[in-house]
């Protein structure tokens, strides 16, 4: 996303700063919306642990971040001879994918720029480093080109003044471009279609109310704040005629892994008669995966549980279980929103059919 900061510049998300001796610049999303600071990673040690501790988050700039961070890792390597060079590029591509396991947008990015060295051997490491970054650009790129034509294939499942409930934040903030989920809110309503966005605050880390919102305030789409466990009632009340989040990995059969609390909001807009959408570019695919029961789904601290935000709200001790994500089965999805077109009904069949149409 871009937005501009107090002195009328454009801030993004996050941009890599300069040639190969560059840095990464991010907003930390961990201060949101109170303050708005960027934040310069220089080596690869920050990246990580800006990663980890979600100063930035969601499938899509997860992945970019982690790319860049390569570029940062091979920095003292990028004179040294070839093998060292792809040694190295060996250790930080293993190191960064310790840091978050469910957002396959993060493998993805280590494994591509992994194939493009393995490609070209006869280059050097100085080479190399270039073409990795070279790389890092595109994909930043090409996940902004991702973005809108999700918003424009979404943006057709949506009528005029319907009222749509999210989950977590799939916006700009997630991504290099408007968002998935978010793109198809903001395409929508550039279309004229006024809708009206209810955003769950999604517990425990308030992605929903921190970001969602601010990121739709600052675009000025209408959106109303609900506690998670109103969506139901909501729904009930008929303030909400679809469901659009994003997703973190979906396997070849559709199933898809969100932010903890998706697929409580699927099962109500399941019982209400509610088209449930998930809104997601290619790259959040893991077709090694038949099926949502193999993805790797993060267990996080307690403290973000107990002790959120700097209040304690459990006694101390007290036992918790904290996953991060959970799995949405195909059956409870009405289509799959990609750049690459909508994947509906939600089948293994359909899943392959419109991603390798668009491949080839
Ligand atoms: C376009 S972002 C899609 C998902 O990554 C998003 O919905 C989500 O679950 C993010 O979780 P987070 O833990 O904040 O990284």
């Amino acid at each position: 996303m871009k937005i501009e900061n107090e002195t009328g510049a454009d801030v993004a998300t996050l941009r890599w700063i300069g040639g190969t001796d560059g840095y990464l610049q991010m907003i930390d999303q961990t201060l949101l919306p109170t303050e708005f600071r960027e934040i310069e990673c220089r080596t690869v040690e920050t990246v990580w642990e800006a990663i980890k501790k979600l100063r930035v988050r969601g499938a899509p700039a997860i992945g970019i971040a982690a790319a860049y961070g390569v570029i940062l890792g091979l920095q003292t390597v990028a004179g040294s001879d070839r093998g060292r060079f792809d040694q190295r590029l060996k250790e930080v591509s293993e190191y960064l994918a310790g840091s978050r396991p469910t957002a396959v947008n993060l493998f993805w990015a280590l494994e591509r720029l992994q194939k493009l060295a393995d490609l070209s051997p006869e280059l050097s490491g100085g080479e190399m480093h270039q073409r990795l970054l070279d790389d890092a650009l595109k994909i930043e790129q090409e996940d902004l080109q991702m973005c809108h034509k999700i918003g424009e294939v979404g943006a057709r499942l949506l009528a005029k003044g319907d009222g749509v409930l999210t989950h977590c934040n799939a916006g700009g903030l997630a991504t290099s471009g408007g968002g998935t989920a978010l793109s198809v809110f903001f395409e929508a309503a550039r279309q004229g279609k006024e809708i009206h966005v209810y955003a769950d605050e999604t517990r425990p880390l308030l992605q929903g109310a921190r970001l969602t919102t601010w990121e739709l305030m600052q675009r000025e789409i209408p959106v109303t704040l609900i506690s998670d466990s109103m969506a139901g009632w909501v729904m009930q009340e008929k303030k909400i005629q679809a469901v659009v989040t994003g997703a973190d990995r979906i396997a070849a059969n559709g199933d898809a892994a969100n932010k903890i609390g998706t697929y409580s909001v699927a099962l109500l807009a399941h019982a209400h008669g509610i088209p449930f959408y998930i809104a997601a570019p290619s790259s959040t695919f893991d077709l090694s995966l038949e099926s949502g029961n193999q993805i790797p789904i993060e267990e996080r601290l307690a403290e973000e549980i107990t002790n959120g935000f700097g209040k304690q709200t459990a006694p101390e001790g007290v036992d918790v279980y904290n996953p991060a994500f959970d799995v949405t089965p195909a059956k409870y999805i009405k289509g799959i929103i990609t750049e690459q077109g909508l994947i509906q009904p939600v089948t293994k069949e359909e899943v392959s059919r419109v991603l390798s149409t668009a491949d080839a």
